[in-house]
Order: C-alpha cells, then sequence, then structure tokens
C-alpha cells in the first residue's frame, strides 16, 4: 500500500529535499513550455465562449490572463481541469494530451485550481479544510483504522503538520480551529490557496485571487504565489482583474477578449497596448488599470 504523504517534506520549501517526490514539475528545467493550448472551441448553443484560442504558459512563471466580462477566461479554467469538455481544440500538458480529462485525471497530472466564490467547507474548521485535500488516507478506508492504526496516526500527524506550516506561511494559524464559514472573503480567498498548497501541485490556475481583498490580506497572498513559484517551482496561471496585482506578479500577461487571444507580453506592454484598452474601454486613448 502506497503511504506517499509520510514523506512529504515540511515549510518552508527545499527543493533538494522535495527532489525524491514524483512531482514532474520538480525535474523539469523551468522555461520550457507547461501549459499549450491549441484552437480551443467552447459553445454554449449559439455562443461561442471560446473561439480558437492559442495560448502558452512557460514553466515557473506566474501569466496573468485578463480580459473583459465575458471574454472566456473562466470557461478556459473549466475546459483545462475537465469541469467542461471542449468542442474543438487541445489542452497540453508538458506535451501530454489532456483534453477532456475527467477533472480527478486532471488533478492527479498537477493541475489544481481556485474559484471566483472559494468552495470550502463552511462548517468544518480551517485546519479541517486543509486536511481533507491530500487524497488517498488510509483512515478514510474502512478497514484502515482497525487494521493499521499506528499507520493511520502517523499520516494524519504528517497532514496536520504540514497543515499548520500552511497555516503559518498563509498567517492564518489564530483561525486554525475557526469554522470556515467564520471567515472574511478575504481571508477564505487564502483559505483557498491553502487548500491548493496541500495538494503539491505543478500548475495552479487561480480565479481571481485578488477579488475582495483588503491590501493587507492581498499582501500575503502574493508573496504567499511569489515564494511558492521562487521556491517549488509551482507554475501559476491567474484570471486577475485588478491590474496592479497584475503588474505585481506576473512575468506575461495574455489578453483574451471574445474567446480569442488579443495579445501577450510584459504587463507594463499589454496595459499601455491600444488593443487591449480597446476591448476593455472602447476608447483606445485610455489606459487599463492604475499606473504604477
Ligand atoms: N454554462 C454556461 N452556459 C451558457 N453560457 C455560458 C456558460 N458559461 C459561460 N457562458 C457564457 O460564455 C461566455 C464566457 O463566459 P466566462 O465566464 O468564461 O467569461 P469570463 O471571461 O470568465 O468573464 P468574467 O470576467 O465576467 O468572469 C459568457 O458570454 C458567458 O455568459
Amino acid at each position: 500500500m502506497r503511504w506517499h504523504l509520510r514523506s512529504l517534506p515540511p515549510f518552508p520549501f527545499d527543493r533538494a529535499r522535495l527532489s525524491h517526490l514524483n512531482g514532474r514539475h520538480l525535474h523539469a528545467p523551468p522555461g520550457g513550455r507547461c501549459l499549450e493550448i491549441r484552437g480551443l472551441v467552447k459553445r454554449f448553443g449559439g455562443l461561442r465562449a471560446l473561439d480558437g484560442l492559442e495560448l502558452e504558459v512557460r514553466r515557473g512563471t506566474i501569466t496573468g490572463l485578463i480580459g473583459p466580462n465575458g471574454a472566456g477566461k473562466s470557461t478556459l479554467f473549466d475546459c483545462i481541469t475537465g469541469f467542461t469538455v471542449p468542442d474543438g481544440g487541445q489542452v497540453l500538458l508538458d506535451g501530454e494530451d489532456i483534453t477532456g480529462m475527467a477533472p480527478h485525471e486532471v488533478f492527479a497530472r498537477g493541475i489544481s485550481r481556485t474559484f471566483q466564490i472559494p468552495r470550502l467547507h463552511r462548517r468544518l474548521s480551517v485546519l479541517e479544510n486543509l486536511m481533507l485535500v491530500p487524497p488517498g488516507q488510509l483512515g478514510e478506508r474502512l478497514a484502515g483504522p482497525w487494521l493499521r492504526p499506528g499507520a493511520v496516526r502517523r499520516q494524519e500527524e504528517a497532514i496536520r503538520r504540514r497543515a499548520l506550516e500552511v497555516l503559518d506561511l498563509l498567517e492564518l494559524t489564530r483561525l486554525a480551529h475557526a469554522p470556515a464559514e467564520h471567515l472574511s472573503g478575504g481571508q477564505r480567498k487564502l483559505l483557498e490557496l491553502g487548500r491548493v498548497m496541500m495538494a503539491d501541485p505543478a500548475l495552479v490556475l487561480l480565479d481571481e485571487p485578488g477579488a475582495g481583498v483588503n491590501p493587507t490580506l492581498m499582501r500575503t497572498l502574493a508573496a504567499a504565489i511569489e515564494r511558492l513559484r521562487e521556491e517549488r517551482g509551482i507554475t501559476f496561471l491567474v484570471i486577475e482583474h485588478d491590474m496592479e496585482l497584475v503588474a505585481r506578479l506576473c512575468d506575461e500577461v495574455v489578453v483574451v477578449s471574445e474567446g480569442r487571444k488579443l495579445t501577450a507580453g510584459p504587463p507594463d506592454a499589454v496595459r499601455k497596448d491600444p488593443a487591449v484598452v480597446e476591448a476593455y474601454l472602447g476608447d483606445p486613448r485610455a489606459t487599463v488599470g492604475v499606473e504604477t
């Protein structure tokens, strides 16, 4: 029986200690293509939410995904993660075609996501929300606690330790035993990122992490994302409307409009691109977001 969680390393992350784990992202060199979207099409009745979308996300980068409301950003996340099956095109992860795979198959390949409205177990505590994430826990099996009580206990302790480390990183320790429903909107976003961290992903898709988050929590959130990229080499694709956050976090920004890629490039260049400004505001003389 596999007991992979026993070997989970503590935070702060240490690449050398992690190398014995099987995460392909830990061995793959940064900068190569992690995610490729080729000609993706998704129709809802007569509406083409994705209309031949093409984009690439390089390994180890934080890539922003921006575009006006209804551009198709969330639909893209749904297609990547198996929540929606596209009508055409391909999703490639590290060169493997994962188009149309079920959500659990995509998750098993190292892709985790968050949602615009965090999906948490509201009645469970913050700590329990984290501890539920790692799959294949021995205690969940009917006979596990009877046949291997020591192994179940040790595994649970390892998961608890890791969850406490995640809470520490996200500055949520004092809320460990509070029910998730008592958290503020911003704290829920942090907890959702924590759940993603418990899954040890290679690629993380964040859907509007900054929405409804106050400036202090935003700094904690941004710092955690940067740290995960630096120390774990985790790749991020981030839908975000807050251009200040995009400018701070992202190496590259992809702009989508009406289900297609409009342009891509460094945040500053993209923000001043007349085509982008027009897509957002209908006025090529304006600029998108705040000046930094
Ligand atoms: N399940 C669905 N059924 C019908 N239409 C849908 C469905 N999901 C999305 N759409 C439509 O597809 C288009 C793209 O929606 P999507 O949510 O992907 O856009 P978005 O870029 O994420 O927008 P926002 O920034 O407002 O969240 C929209 O016109 C939306 O109304």
